[in-house]
């Protein structure tokens, strides 16, 4: 399968702090690979570097020729004081026809919204309207950071399924960022855990049944989430640098509910969930990035 993108040893520096520790990455075509973190991991960071915003202090980021991307950033903000309808906004920035503006739209569920003022729309509704503002691009890889933010569940889920039906449709590869770690779409192919360096990457697995999660979120969401197994063989000092000979997660939690948006607290730490074996960080042979053991 061709990779559409590729990071080798992408390292990046701010204030003297080390925010990227020597990341690889790749996206094929047809994929959907989608990085976790806690916050202030590096993930925005890594995003910018990998669409061509920003550059890294090391290492380098390979695209294909002529590689189409849309970019669906993590933040859009809109003067509320300026008004701007959905249709302005599809063309604000790039050219586009009537018939191509309605088309996004009309594949991302949102072109009943082609006349409302932006600063109306929900949460999901504006992440529609900019998937669709993606799609103008016809691009070859779809890069979305956080595409589920200010979505309630239920969203979420039908978000994550509007995404897996455009792979479907287009071929497209996706690159997205999830905060919310409990939710891994069934549909991710790979999942890569970033704290600065690349902690671990690895398949979704077992769909959820628990059933405290079922009776908080509905038997139809099981279908949907898996979880992704997460099990690290080192810890993080508070800074984020990897703190050799613990066995323990050690990332900060606070901040995460216990079970719901903390990875290390998943139920795939119960019996319920054996977990499946961890595949090293690519290229890294059995050490990760960082320079430990997973063995
Ligand atoms: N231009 C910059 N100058 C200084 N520090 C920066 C800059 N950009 C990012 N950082 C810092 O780098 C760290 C990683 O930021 P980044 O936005 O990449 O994290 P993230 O994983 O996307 O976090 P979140 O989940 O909260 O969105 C943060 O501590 C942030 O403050």
């Amino acid at each position: 399968m061709t990779a559409l993108l590729r990071a080798d040893g992408v390292s990046v520096r701010h204030g003297g702090r080390l925010i990227l520790d020597a990341v690889d990455l790749e996206v094929r075509q047809g994929e959907i690979v989608t990085i976790v973190g806690p916050n202030g991991a590096g993930k925005t960071t890594l995003v910018r570097i990998l669409v061509g915003l920003d550059r890294p202090d090391a290492g380098q980021v390979r695209r294909t020729d002529g590689l189409s991307i849309g970019y669906v950033p993590q933040r859009f903000h809109t003067e509320s004081l300026l008004p701007l309808t959905v249709r302005r906004l599809m063309t604000l920035g790039q050219r586009a026809g009537d018939a191509a503006v309605q088309a996004a739209l009309g594949e991302t569920g949102a072109a009943h919204l082609t006349e409302a003022a932006v600063q109306t729309l929900s949460g999901g509704e504006m992440q529609r309207v900019l998937l669709a503002r993606a799609l103008l691009r016809q691009p070859d890889i779809l890069i979305l950071d956080e595409p589920a933010q200010g979505v309630d569940f239920r969203g979420q889920l039908d978000l994550y399924d509007l995404i897996a039906g455009l792979r479907r449709r287009h071929g497209m590869g996706v690159l997205m960022i999830s905060h919310d770690l409990h939710v891994v779409m069934a549909a991710t192919d790979r999942v890569i855990c970033l704290h600065h360096h690349v902690c671990c990457v690895g398949h979704p697995e077992a769909v959820a049944q628990d059933p405290a999660y079922q009776r908080l979120f509905g038997r139809e969401a099981a279908g949907h989430v898996a979880l992704y197994s997460h099990d690290h063989h080192h810890v993080h000092g508070p800074d984020g640098t990897v703190q050799p000979g613990l066995v323990s997660c050690g990332h900060d939690h606070s901040g995460h509910a216990p079970g719901q948006d903390d990875p290390c607290s998943l139920p795939s730490h119960d019996a319920h969930f054996p977990p499946p074996p961890l595949s090293p960080p690519s290229g890294a042979g059995s050490r990760c990035a960082g320079g430990h053991s997973h063995d």
